[in-house]
């Protein structure tokens, strides 16, 4: 039989509904053997639901949405943005991951420059979707190429997983490090370069 939930009116795709959201975790709320209309828990769904709303906000942005200023500033060596703090939301658990993120890229040879605001920007753009570690380093780094037309990107998060920490496993203070390099900072000596500035505290 077909689940009449899905038969509701979808939106556009990206759309968040609330209102579904609530549902969700009203229904959660039962699953686990809890009173949803008692006192404390009568607002909850609906401030879940507003809570992913923002830590999912990133589902309704593209890159290019943020990556928009640019200036000719001439600059065609490394600019490294460090310690871009991030909240990430694991796909597999839907459980937090956070850290950090530091973005690096070698401008287009037009000397083709964005704000530094910016590529934190990026850096939420994707992290604020459900997520694996190595696609939100990924896809810093490809935008960066794509829409900036880098000579080169680096860029590496390291986070801790809730999903190790909290259950499971349970390894509270289990970093995991993922780096994406591209274009000229695969260079040996570039690259080299990057990862001192990265490491330097
Ligand atoms: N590669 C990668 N794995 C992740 C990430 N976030 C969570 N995981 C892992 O996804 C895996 C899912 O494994 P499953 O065996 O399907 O799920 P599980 O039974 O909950 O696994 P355990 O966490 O080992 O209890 C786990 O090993 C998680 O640690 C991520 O960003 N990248
Ligand atoms: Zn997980």
């Amino acid at each position: 039989m077909t689940d009449p939930v899905t038969l509701e009116p979808q939106g556009p795709i990206g759309e968040f509904d609330e209102k579904r959201a609530e549902a969700a975790v009203r229904e959660l709320l039962l699953a686990v053997g809890e009173d949803p209309d008692r006192e404390g828990l009568k607002e909850t769904p609906g401030r879940v639901a507003r809570a992913y709303k923002e830590i999912l906000a990133g589902l309704r942005q593209e890159p290019e949405d943020v990556l928009t200023t640019t200036f000719d500033l001439g600059h065609d060596e490394m600019v490294l943005v460090k310690d871009i703090e991030i909240v990430s939301l694991c796909e597999h658990h839907l459980l937090p991951f956070h850290g950090v993120a530091h973005v690096g890229y070698i401008p287009a040879e037009s000397g083709k420059i964005t704000g530094l605001s910016k590529l934190a920007r990026l850096v939420e753009v994707f992290a604020r979707r459900p997520q694996v570690q190595e696609r939100l380093t990924t896809q810093i780094a490809d935008s960066l190429m794509r829409i900036l037309e880098a000579r080169g990107a680096i860029v590496v998060v390291e986070a801790e997983h809730m999903c190790m920490s909290v259950r499971g496993i349970r390894k509270p203070g289990a970093k995991t490090t993922t780096s994406a390099v591209r274009g000229q900072l695969r260079d040996a000596s570039t690259r080299a370069e990057a990862m001192s500035l990265i490491l330097a505290r």
